[in-house]
């Protein structure tokens, strides 16, 4: 839903389906001993709570698990996590977070643990009903895909929203989406048995990256870059990923995917396409789909000698991945586009974990410029960075190497960015229906 379509909401908060946005919220992070959770998801609701998105008289978050540990446990878990270097929110607030968070364990495929959590929901629904009021319950699957039909399914049978009052029920899932095309149709025809299309959330987090989403305005509404961004002046691009550190006991999910279905397939590719697609008709989540989907028909079956495959030593003494794993936890490949704007240029896409260093970003390096007076060697290329971590940036840079003097580089950081603000939050493409279904608008 694009955001214009909301500019009409007055105070009340209304979801796609014209329900009022009010009554308990129960937010069920399935999956909540794993790594997702304590890196993203619970500092993400965390940092909603700071900002007033989550009412603690009316909110309540559940970990779920098959891992034994008590309420605390979980709590000391992700306590480290939830400040994060650049947060301002005073450590009160953690406390007071953490209050709001209970654990139930149970497995991903039998009635008793969801029976169970069922239960506990349903507790604190009444508990923090003074009145009468509608019930919310958001899933958030912080797990395998490979798990994802028989908790829907749990889901389905148990822990729906029972209020008589309204209210809804929601499932969050996570990348990546099946295995290939038929695990992924497969995947897809499972959970919409069970749900319809407006209750399921499909997140890439990179995507609300505010970079990438600064993307589209980069490219589309920005004069310097328009007439640059093509073969005539582009030499290649490169769009990168790499971690200083490896799978850290995450072998359970990782092994049975590997790193280009980890990292390629959905970041990398989402990004890929915003860097090369056509204009889109208008900003709405169908249009910009659309022109996702045309540039990914155009790119060329990929050659055999334009992968490179690697696993790092050391992979498979992690205990959680089994000693013969074949794996990769690195790749690289070259896209090719089939298309007026990109014929000839070379996507180069690198994913790594355990490298020397900790990056995501895409770099753009131009064609030597005609008639070049300093005879530079290659390294010499203009080049427009957009670095998406550790910190996000944009910068132009100009390196002039000549033979036999040192090497002169000018770079100078760009402010190119522009927010699609909505009362003062940030509309990430993906996040959207998410955040506004869910939580309503930011307080002003
Ligand atoms: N880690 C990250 O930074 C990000 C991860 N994701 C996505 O989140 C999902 C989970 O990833 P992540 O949290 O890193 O992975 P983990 O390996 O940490 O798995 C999460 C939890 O799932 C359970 N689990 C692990 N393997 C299996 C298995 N084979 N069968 C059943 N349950 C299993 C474990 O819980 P228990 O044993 O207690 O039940 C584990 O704590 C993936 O789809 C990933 O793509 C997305 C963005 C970022
Ligand atoms: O989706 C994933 O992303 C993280 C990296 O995310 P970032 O925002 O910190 O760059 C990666 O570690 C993980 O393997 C993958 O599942």
């Amino acid at each position: 839903m694009g955001s214009s379509e909301w500019s009409h909401r007055s105070d009340s908060f209304w979801s796609n389906d014209n329900v009022a946005e009010t009554g308990c919220l129960s937010i069920i992070v399935l999956g909540a001993s794993g790594d997702l959770a304590k890196k993203k998801t619970f500092p993400a609701l965390f940092h909603l709570y700071c900002q007033g998105f989550l009412p603690p008289n009316e909110v309540h978050i559940f970990g779920y698990a098959r891992t034994k540990i008590s309420d605390d446990e979980l709590r000391n878990r992700i306590r480290g996590y939830l400040l994060g270097e650049r947060s301002s929110s005073p450590s009160e607030d953690v406390s007071e977070f953490l209050k709001l968070v209970k654990y139930v364990s149970g497995s991903y495929d039998s009635a008793e643990g969801f029976q169970l959590l069922d239960k506990e929901i349903a507790m604190h629904e009444i508990s923090k009903s003074s009145q009468e009021v509608s019930c919310r319950r958001l899933f958030y699957l912080a797990l395998p895909p490979s798990v994802y039909p028989s908790v829907c399914r749990m889901i389905r049978k148990y822990c729906m929203n029972k209020s008589d009052l309204g209210g809804w029920t929601r499932v969050v899932v996570e990348k990546p989406f099946g295995k290939d095309l038929d695990s992924a149709e497969l995947l897809s025809s499972q959970i919409g048995e069970l749900f319809d299309e407006p209750q399921i959330y499909r997140i890439d987090h990179y995507l609300g990256k505010e970079l990438v989403q600064n993307l589209l305005v980069l490219r589309f509404a920005n004069r310097f870059f328009l007439p640059l961004w093509n073969r005539d002046n582009i030499d290649n691009v490169q769009i990168v990923f790499r971690e200083d550190f490896g799978t850290e006991g995450r072998g359970g999910y990782f092994d049975e995917y590997g790193i280009i279905r980890d990292i390629i397939q959905n970041h990398l590719l989402q990004v890929f396409c915003l860097v090369a697609m056509e204009k889109p008709v208008s900003l709405k989540p169908e249009h910009i789909r659309d022109e996702k989907v045309k540039v990914l028909q155009s790119v060329l079956p990929i050659k055999d000698e334009e992968v490179v495959l690697g696993q790092y030593e050391g992979y498979r003494d992690d205990p959680t991945v089994p000693d013969q794993s074949n794996t990769p936890t690195f790749a690289t490949v070259i896209l090719r586009i089939h298309n007026e704007r990109w014929e000839g240029v070379p996507f180069i896409l690198k994913a790594g974990k355990a490298l020397n260093s900790r990056k995501a970003e895409i770099r753009v390096q131009f064609k030597d410029v005609p008639g070049d007076i300093f005879k530079c060697e290659k390294q010499g290329r203009n080049e427009f960075v957009i670095r998406l971590q550790p910190s996000e940036a944009m910068y132009m840079k100009l390196t002039v190497k000549q033979p036999g003097l040192e090497m002169s580089t000018v770079q100078s950081e760009l402010d190119l960015s522009y927010k699609q603000r909505y009362q003062g939050v940030m509309i990430p493409e993906a996040y959207e229906r998410l955040i506004l279904d869910t939580y309503g608008p930011c307080p002003s």
